[in-house]
């Protein structure tokens, strides 16, 4: 398989992609982008070196074709680009939601469809990408996935109907960590620090146990239990995590956040 990629609907996750994959090696004379503005395209084109072109354009030129536009964008990307995609060519959602059946059905026969579902830690390399062949995809087309997702972080694979899930904790899950940086942020000044030195405490506090949770080997319980001092102040902060249903509450975001993903599948959200 040649090695030219377009990658359509530059916007953040499709920029996070080019510029990891540019990064990581690739060579812009082997990467087209398009985008819906010109001055969109321009930018990227002054950013990154590379060719800007239009989605039916790409559809010809490129061998694999990475999809990065809005669920309920994807349609309309669809009919535009069908008449003028060769059935020879991989075509790569990172949509959330759009199972591989969706692009199997509107595109020729037999065409080779991989789902993936990124996020944004991309952007500095450190991201995960989720995954699954479509019903023609090969092993050859799931590791040329690999191959180019593998440029901006981990990447896993898991069977399509792991998915919604998946993209609930991992495509979503950036924004989980965010949320509770903010709100222990709120609770530094509420406890009379600076801002910037409360948001600089709780950066390096997530970084931290960011770290462990990765290279410890260590259970998240016993990583926690580690700071829960007898008698100590650990255990008061828990306990009022757990009085007001921290737990049960991620358990229901999560959730919300998987059955968004399946409400996603028809592409018109
Ligand atoms: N933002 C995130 O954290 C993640 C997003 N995703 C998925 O990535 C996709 C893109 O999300 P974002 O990058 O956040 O959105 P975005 O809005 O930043 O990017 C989408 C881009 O597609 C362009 N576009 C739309 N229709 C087009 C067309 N017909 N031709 C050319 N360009 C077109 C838009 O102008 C926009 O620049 C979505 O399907 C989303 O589900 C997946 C994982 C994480
Ligand atoms: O919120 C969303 O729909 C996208 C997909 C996963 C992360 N962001």
């Amino acid at each position: 398989m040649t090695q030219k990629v377009a990658v359509l609907g530059t916007g953040k996750i499709g920029e996070a992609l080019l510029s990891g994959m540019i990064r990581g090696g690739w060579s812009p004379s082997d990467l087209l982008v398009t985008a819906r503005r010109p001055e969109r395209a321009a930018q990227l084109r002054e950013k990154y070196g590379v060719e800007t072109v239009s989605n039916a354009e790409a559809a010809k030129a490129a061998d694999t074709l990475i999809l990065t536009v809005k669920p309920q964008d994807m349609g309309t990307l669809l009919d535009e680009l069908a008449p003028h995609v060769p059935a020879d060519r991989l075509v790569i959602s990172g949509a959330a939601g759009i199972p591989t059946s969706y692009f199997e059905e509107r595109l020729a026969a037999d065409t080779a469809v991989v789902r993936v579902m990124p996020n944004t830690p991309a952007l500095v390399d450190e991201g995960m990408s989720v995954i699954s062949a479509g019903t023609h995809a090969t092993d050859e087309h799931l590791a040329h996935a690999e191959e180019i997702f593998g440029r901006v972080g981990k990447t896993l694979r898991v069977p399509e109907s792991q998915q919604d899930a998946c993209t609930a904790l991992s495509g979503s899950g950036p924004a989980y960590f965010y949320f509770l940086v903010e709100a222990m942020t709120d609770a530094g000044i509420l406890l009379g620090l600076p801002r910037d030195k409360a948001h600089d405490l709780i950066v390096q506090a997530a970084i931290g146990a960011a770290v462990m949770l990765r290279d410890s080997g260590e259970h998240p319980v016993k990583l926690r239990e580690n700071v829960t001092s007898p008698a100590g102040t650990t255990i008061n902060a828990i306990r009022e995590l757990e009085n007001h249903g921290v737990r049960a509450a991620l358990i229901a975001a999560l959730e919300a956040a998987r059955d968004r993903s399946r409400e996603l599948a028809s592409g018109n959200g």
